[in-house]
């Protein structure tokens, strides 16, 4: 029977609660995280070296099962699922680093991403997506991914990532190893793909960055959110600016002098 309920567009995507998690038999990482990711929108994870942010990202994907606490994707609970139902369920990881296969075409790798998708109309379709989305994907086709600067190879692991349809796409650092005016592009790339409709999930250790670029932000001290917002009133915030930005919040006045 056919269900009389609309969907509320703005129903979270991704939902994490009391998550806790850890490696082995050491401590836990996660001491009961709570994250939730809204359509079309860029959450970003800050926090200092070692808080769990990369780990949250793990959890999201099913790279790493949660000991206790909740994930949903689109209301439905898939806590406990691994990495193949994740990207089912519609979540998309792009790791930390580089992951491009480098003697390979960007035609190719962006097609690995396909990989799992046996509908030739959809992997056409989406091809056509992600090339219109990253201009630059589109302009090196055939060229050895090698081939790329940094900032254009992370463009084609964004654009793999994006082969199999997600909802939310979850982004370890990005910025890893660019420079200032690079990591400037591909934050740009990471808002184009927030208003093609893809939500994100982002965690950076370039934190000003990520917040000047996030409608959401969340600070994680001790495995927990210490505290979440608006990114622009975090980067706002005087005391955060001090504990985790490196210093006092920018403002137009002291950019301008
Ligand atoms: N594969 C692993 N095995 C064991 N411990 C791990 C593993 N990966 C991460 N850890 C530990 O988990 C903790 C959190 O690591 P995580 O990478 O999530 O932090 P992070 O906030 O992303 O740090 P950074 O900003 O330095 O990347 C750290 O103490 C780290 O040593």
């Amino acid at each position: 029977m056919a269900s009389d309920r609309t969907p509320d567009p703005a129903a979270p995507l991704l939902e994490l609660t009391d998550i806790e998690a850890g490696y082995g038999r050491a401590a836990l990482v996660l001491r009961g995280l709570t994250v939730t990711v809204r359509p079309s929108e860029i959450v970003c994870l800050v926090g200092p070296n070692g808080a769990g942010k990369s780990t949250v990202l793990k959890v999201a994907s099913g790279m790493l099962t949660p000991r206790s606490g909740s994930i949903r994707v689109g209301g439905v609970d898939v806590t406990r699922h691994g990495p193949q139902d994740m990207i089912r369920a519609g979540l998309s990881h792009v790791l930390q680093g580089h992951s491009v296969f480098k003697e390979m075409t960007v035609a190719e790798n962006v097609g690995l991403g396909a990989y799992t998708v046996k509908d030739k109309a959809l992997v056409a379709e989406r091809t056509d997506f992600v090339k219109t989305l990253f201009p630059v994907v589109a302009d090196r086709w055939g060229d050895l991914a090698g081939a790329l600067s940094g900032g254009q190879q992370k463009q084609v692991e964004f654009a793999r990532s994006l082969m199999v349809s997600p909802q939310v796409v979850l982004l370890d650092e990005p910025s890893m190893g660019l420079d200032p005016k690079t990591t400037g592009k591909v934050f740009e790339q990471v808002v184009r793909m927030r208003d093609a409709g893809i939500a994100c999930l982002l965690v950076e250790q370039n934190a000003r960055r990520a917040l000047e670029t996030a409608d959401t932000g969340c600070v994680l001290d001790l495995g927990r959110v210490h505290i979440s917002g608006p990114a622009s009133e975090l980067l706002a915030d005087p005391q955060l600016a001090e504990l985790y930005l490196g210093g006092r919040p920018h403002t137009k006045e002291a950019t301008a002098s």
